[in-house]
């Protein structure tokens, strides 16, 4: 990811990485490593920009866009590993669990955080955290918006291994890749969509329901006012 200074996912960068996540299917890629240019934050999430008064037409494309990309990547048929070599808040932490394999560096803070936000992390969010962390873990954390350091991450099995910097935690993201090379291909796809699949049925099978909830939840007049203030402490804190 490259799209300075946060990896906020706007529209048109979610339809960039969607577009690569097709091209890398139809290129038969043996495996992705999902990393960010910057050297703090892997993303922060959804661009809040997006959802604040927005046109109509455009928060249903942005949702939908959304969507389109998050199929894609929770079901490739490739193996994929998130190289988390910096924050990952919400949206940014959702990309990370949609991978199959999560390498962290030190002092990184990873989480669902939207209800700390005033907002709810959507169904499948949450799912994805679950199917990671398990059930209990997960309702905790979720929740208290909770955004785990390094080491909490790495304890509860947010994320798999720690490594040292941005160098260590590729070479290790592809180590993984490595472990995953001679494993018959179509086996390893099918047992992957085994595990993933309600999670994905529920969104397909839902999606305009989904898009319907998060229109609602965005236009109302308190939410609107919770984002707008969102955003005026993040630029007050960088101003
Ligand atoms: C009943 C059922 C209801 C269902 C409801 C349905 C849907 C609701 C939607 C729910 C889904 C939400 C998912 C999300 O992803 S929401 C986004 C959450 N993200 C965050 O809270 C992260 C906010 N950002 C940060 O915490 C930090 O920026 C950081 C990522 C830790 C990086 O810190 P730092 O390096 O210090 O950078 P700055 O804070 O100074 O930011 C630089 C610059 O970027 C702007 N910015 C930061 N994050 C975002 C963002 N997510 N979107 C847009 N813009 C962002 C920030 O304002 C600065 O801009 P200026 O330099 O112009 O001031």
């Amino acid at each position: 990811m490259n799209r300075p200074p946060v990896n906020s996912l706007n529209t048109e960068h979610l339809e960039q990485l969607h577009r690569a996540l097709v091209r890398l299917e139809n290129e038969k890629c043996r495996g992705m490593i999902l990393s960010s240019s910057s050297p703090t934050v892997f993303s922060a999430g959804l661009d809040i920009r997006e959802m604040y008064k927005p046109e109509l037409e455009k928060a249903r494309k942005f949702w939908r866009t959304l969507q389109d990309m998050w199929l894609k990547l929770y079901s490739t048929p490739y193996p994929t590993v998130a190289a988390i070599h910096g924050h990952a808040p919400a949206g940014g932490c959702l990309l990370a669990l949609s991978c199959e394999y999560r390498v962290i560096v030190p002092n990184v803070k990873i989480g669902l955080n939207e209800t700390q936000l005033g907002i709810v992390a959507p169904q499948w969010f949450q799912d994805c955290m679950r199917n990671v962390i398990g059930e209990r873990q997960a309702e905790k954390a979720l929740i208290a918006g909770h955004m785990f350091n390094t080491e909490q991450a790495l304890q509860v099995g947010l994320v798999d291994e720690v490594a040292a910097d941005k160098a260590a935690c590729i070479a290790r993201a592809e180590a993984f890749l490595a472990s995953q090379a001679n494993l018959p291909l179509l086996a390893r796809k099918t047992v992957k969509l085994g595990f993933r699949n309600s999670t994905l049925s529920r969104l397909m099978t839902g999606r305009e329901a989904d898009t319907k909830i998060f229109i609602e939840y965005i236009f109302q007049p308190k939410v609107q006012k919770g984002i707008e203030l969102y955003l005026q402490s993040l630029s007050k804190k960088s101003g």
